[in-house]
């Protein structure tokens, strides 16, 4: 059983080499607040000067103390000589930072400890979390580990910064909470215990006091007449594992170099003569406390050992995992460079189509991605783009009035012409080209960030031959970007090309005409009820020039004036909606030169279009229109108002300077007659309706495209792409070079995997 300290021994060693914490190995930790006797009790433990001494901070750092006996027995059968003498070792040091140093004078072990000190955590007071490991081999010790650890301070000196309380605190609390570490917390005796930072500490970690033993040092120093036994027979504050009493050298014992031996018998006969602690005198001093804290190792290792093989266990499959995932390193041999590459070209190759098919094996459920994101961007981004567009983006009236005028060049308008439509609609189809654009670049960009994400971990190893991967597909991708623009481009001049007004979803002039004519019946409507209720309205109020009413609201006769004024305008404008609905009428079903225009174009808006664009029976429609216009005053007006510019039907005095300097004034365009107006209307719901059609079929065909000339085609051809590049014996040199800082972590997690294996073997052989 004495065996299972080396044992925990062998195992801090194997777990320093790769400097891993991951197995919490039981040890004994030592804590106290400053100068309450902590290295004192290790020297006296270990029978040995050793430790740094002087005022005020001295311990900086924890100082990982194995003690390892070498007593006959314990000693490995090398020390016994062939005769059967005992080959006695002299007592000996090491340290872990000295890997191929032994120290047989403690003088030496004391300097090399401040020296190490002071390397890591300065020459001044500061403290350093980073252990010193120190070995120390003799015949005198009883096999134990212990951490000495810098004492709790409350006030900062030298260096120490003014959280070095904290600092101290949080560094034994790292220490003391892991479970399968023993307390040891030392209290002065001659200050009161209520007051002592080690169990103050070491309650908060170890609530039940379980793991917790006490020390109390310079009993020598109590004041005369009082003693610790309450404490030390566990009636004051009852600890599981008890209360040990030691009196180690004091100040002035050292500075005479009091040798260990006389100290220790010394502190022997202080317990035996005392007459408070001679009852107890047993279990006192440091001989018993030594004792006792070996057996309590031993036990708390034999307890813990089972646990410690488990985690070791899970840490074997852990390690392993993560070293198989490093990929590994044999297949990388010159005999199996070709089929590696070959494996790992088609692995990315299969990943950047599965990714495009949504058949990846870890499809993620937090986002979009892949393939699923470039439908996203059809139907959603370029869906939106195409429906934010207004089709008569940039069009005013103005624009339009010009392009009706201009279309018919030198002759007076006489009806709406087609050419004025196909003008002014052509640069409202260009609109849609940007948003086509977008979308083929967008869809690219996607294919782009797919292929960064293929190839998994396996490719991770090999960095140069994934950055060539992606650069491979990055061209192929690349080269279909500009075909694919270029069609989309092109997409959007076919449709430019021609204006397909007999497309059967198109409005047509008859539709824009008759959306145009609902709109002026409700407006007919709305003015007949206005009249209507003028008319009651006046009747109510009476119509004396005299009528009271009338005095004592003198703004009514205006109102009233106003109303009837656009009563009588309302009107007017309803006689002529309604003459011209009488002509339609006679246009469609018949009249004495009526030739149907569904018969010769075919089309049903053929009518109402070519009554506004002039087609194939314009000229068998005029006499109609004359006809017609002279059976009425009204109509007569009206058709002359859309043959005739307005001036020259109200008779005025043209003055032509003027009228060529405002050829293009907006005050002239701003101030429609009514025929104007209506064209402008006509010619914006046309607009409207074929530019719908167009942004439908454009949005139908530019995923289609986008599909088939850079998605497919490169899903397609990937593979092959890959070979032909990438598959080269010249190359594979080059490709299969491994990451510097993959090939360090391997080594480290084969190292650690070793360690552990290790220790699993340790752990087995000794249960
Ligand atoms: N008389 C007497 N003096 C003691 C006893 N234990 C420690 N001392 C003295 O108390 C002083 C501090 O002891 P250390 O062992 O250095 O205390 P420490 O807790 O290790 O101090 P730091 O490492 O600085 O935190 C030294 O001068 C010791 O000689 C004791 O039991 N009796």
């Amino acid at each position: 059983m004495n065996d299972l300290i080396p044992l925990v021994n062998k195992l801090q060693d194997v777990f320093n080499t790769i400097g891993s914490d991951q197995i919490d190995l039981p040890q004994i930790v030592v804590v106290g607040s400053q100068s309450s006797g902590k290295s004192s009790v290790l020297e006296t433990i270990v029978q040995k000067d050793f430790l740094p001494r002087g005022n005020g901070v001295v311990t900086r750092r924890p100082l990982v103390l194995q003690l390892v006996n070498t007593h006959l027995g314990s000693m490995p059968p090398s020390s016994v000589s062939s005769d059967g003498t005992l080959n006695e070792a002299p007592d000996r040091a090491e340290f872990l930072h000295l890997p191929n140093k032994q120290f047989f004078d403690f003088e030496e072990v004391r300097k090399e400890i401040e020296t190490e000190t002071a390397r890591v955590a300065g020459q001044n007071k500061a403290i350093s979390r980073t252990p010193i490991h120190l070995k120390i081999f003799s015949k005198n010790v009883l096999n134990l580990t212990l951490v000495d650890l810098p004492g709790v301070t409350k006030i900062p000196v030298g260096d120490q910064p003014t959280d070095i309380e904290k600092q101290t605190r949080n560094l034994i609390l790292d220490y003391i909470l892991k479970p399968n570490s023993v307390i040891l917390a030392v209290s002065p005796a001659n200050v009161d215990l209520a007051n002592s930072d080690s169990l103050k500490l070491a309650r908060q970690v170890d609530p039940e006091a379980k793991r917790t033993i006490g020390v109390l040092t310079k009993l020598d120093l109590m004041d005369a007449g009082t003693n610790s036994l309450d404490i030390l027979s566990g009636r004051a504050y009852p600890l599981k594992l008890g209360f040990i009493g030691v009196v180690n050298r004091s100040q002035a014992d050292i500075q005479i170099n009091k040798p260990m031996a006389d100290a220790f018998k010394a502190e022997t006969e202080f317990f035996q003569n005392h007459p408070a602690y001679r009852a107890i005198a047993h279990r006192c001093g440091t001989n018993f406390l030594a004792k006792t804290l070996n057996t309590i190792l031993m036990n708390h290792i034999r307890d813990k050992l089972p646990d410690i093989k488990a985690k070791l266990n899970s840490l074997i499959g852990q390690t392993q995992q993560e070293l198989t995932s490093y990929g590994d390193p044999t297949f990388t041999g010159k005999a199996h460079r070709g089929s590696l590459i070959l494996q790992l070209l088609t692995k990315f190759a299969s990943d950047f189509v599965a990714a495009i098919d949504g058949t990846s094996a870890d499809i993620s459920t937090k986002e979009l991605c892949g393939g699923a994101r470039i439908y996203y961007i059809f139907n959603n981004v370029f869906g939106a783009a195409l429906d934010s567009v207004n089709p008569c983006e940039n069009l005013s009236v103005q624009d339009i009035r010009t392009a009706i005028r201009n279309s018919t060049g030198p002759r007076p308008s006489l009806f709406v012409p087609e050419i004025a439509f196909d003008l002014l609609v052509k640069p409202q189809i260009k609109l849609l080209e940007p948003p086509s654009l977008r979308c083929v670049e967008l869809a690219y960009e996607e294919l782009v960030k797919i292929c960064h994400n293929c190839g998994g971990k396996d490719l991770s190893r090999f960095p140069r031959f994934h950055a060539k991967l992606i650069e491979v597909v990055s061209d192929l991708l690349r080269e279909r970007l500009g075909p694919t623009s270029d069609y989309v481009e092109s997409l959007i001049s076919i449709q430019r090309s021609y204006i397909n007004t007999n497309h059967p979803d198109f409005i047509g002039g008859g539709g824009a005409m008759s959306a145009l004519e609902r709109a002026s019946q409700k407006k007919k409507k709305d003015v007949d009820r206005t009249r209507r209720l003028s008319a009651v309205n006046m009747a109510l109020a009476g119509n004396g020039s005299d009528s009271p009413a009338r005095e004592e609201n003198p703004e009514k006769p205006l109102s009233s004036a106003m109303a009837n004024l656009s009563v009588h305008q309302a009107a007017e404008r309803a006689d002529r909606d309604r003459e011209r609905e009488r002509l339609n009428h006679v246009s469609q079903h018949g009249g004495p030169n009526n030739v149907s225009t569904s018969s010769v174009n075919g089309s049903p808006h053929g009518p109402f279009l070519n009554y506004f664009f002039g087609g194939p029976q314009q000229r068998s429609d005029r006499p109609i229109l004359q006809e017609s216009a002279h059976r009425s005053g009204n109509v007569h007006n009206v058709a002359k108002e859309m043959v005739m510019p307005k001036t020259v039907l109200d008779g005025e005095p043209l003055d032509f300077d003027k009228k060529l300097d405002h050829m293009t004034d907006s005050e002239e365009f701003s101030n429609l007659n009514e025929r104007e107006d209506m064209e402008t209307q006509l010619i914006r719901s046309l607009i409207t309706s074929y530019f719908n059609i167009t942004r439908k079929s454009i949005q139908d065909l530019v995923p289609k495209a986008v599909m088939h000339l850079l998605v497919n085609y490169s899903r397609e051809a990937v593979q092959n792409r890959l070979v032909a590049t990438l598959y080269k014996e010249e190359l594979f040199n080059d490709l299969l070079q491994e990451d510097d800082n993959l090939c360090a972590e391997r080594a480290k997690c084969k190292a650690m995997l070793d360690v552990f294996k290790n220790a699993f073997t340790i752990i087995n052989e000794a249960m």
